[in-house]
């Protein structure tokens, strides 16, 4: 690991560190904030957050204004980069496919497949990188925006058991029965929509609730959504989602703001009570 970055943050410090990942087969980098807490030495959990399309490590940690919830709650922030990258890696000239848009799948499709694993890299390899560099102990929770909202949300609906909460701002609720989600999942997974089920959080909950993927844990989702997004009634249609935990009984709480639109304004709003609702649910007796 490689340090890039070291700043004074709300009496912790937001540092950018780079590693060669052996599941994308790239140098990645990712931000980590450590709290004062973690400073003095504290064993702390981890929330993790998946940015959006376009987004690198740098959109989060500079924008969300999310260092001073951490450090009052004691919670290490990791923020990892949306792709691989680099000039052997594949790309698309579309901001909504290839570098920046990952979209947190294990690609299986030419010329995707030899870089495009930023499930495994998130689900596996980046906990156990943090666990062992940082003074970070193994009870995490996970959060993200639009695409990454899709990718916590399918992460924490894959793995109840390794996370302690889920949220999310403005998700790709259902990507098979969207545009954004539709190109890239034909592009990484192939054109049979049964393949793209297990990458999307409707199918998901409707799977968890039938019993499906061994899972008996399901954990409870909290969704903030702007009422002024421009997305919104074309890409992210969180009603759909609210019909699937409605007919399943999945416990979910969407909050329709109005007036807030898909920016990083609306995610610096409401991004203090999404840490102190993870930080409820990380601090609790297991
Ligand atoms: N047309 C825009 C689209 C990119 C965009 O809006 N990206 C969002 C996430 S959208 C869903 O995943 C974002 O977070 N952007 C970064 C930011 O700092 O706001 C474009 O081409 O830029």
């Amino acid at each position: 690991m490689k340090q890039i970055e070291q700043h004074a943050c709300f009496g912790g410090r937001q540092e950018v560190w780079q590693h060669p990942s052996s599941s994308t087969g790239t140098l990645m980098n990712v931000g980590v904030y450590l709290p004062p807490q973690a400073l003095a030495g504290e064993k702390c959990p981890v929330l993790y957050w998946l940015s959006g399309l376009t987004c690198t490590e740098q959109n989060f940690i500079t924008k969300a204004g999310a260092q001073q919830h951490a450090a009052h709650h004691g919670l290490i922030l990791v923020a990892p980069d949306t792709s691989p990258r680099g000039k052997d890696v594949a790309d698309d000239e579309g901001y909504d496919l290839g570098q920046g848009a990952g979209f947190y799948v294990n690609a299986t499709q030419a010329p995707w497949a030899d870089h495009y694993r930023m499930y495994d890299y998130v689900v596996d390899e980046l906990p156990a990188l943090v666990e062992a560099h940082f003074p970070a102990s193994d009870v995490r929770s996970i959060l993200g925006h639009s695409m990454g909202g899709h990718g916590a949300l399918v992460v924490a609906l894959r793995n109840p058991e390794r996370y302690r909460s889920v949220s999310a701002f403005a998700p790709i609720v259902a990507p098979s029965q969207v545009p954004w989600g539709q190109k890239v999942l034909g592009a990484y997974l192939g054109n049979d929509p049964q393949a793209w089920k297990a990458w999307d959080s409707v199918a998901l909950v409707e799977a968890l609730a039938a019993g499906q993927h061994g899972a008996s844990i399901r954990p409870p989702i909290l969704i903030d959504q702007g009422g002024e997004d421009a997305y919104l009634h074309e890409q992210l249609r969180p009603e759909l989602l609210e019909a699937a935990c409605a007919a399943t009984r999945h416990p979910l709480e969407l909050r329709l703001q109005p007036g807030y639109d898909h920016s990083y304004y609306f995610i610096a709003s409401f991004i203090g009570e999404h840490i102190a609702w993870h930080a409820q649910a990380l601090q609790e007796a297991p």
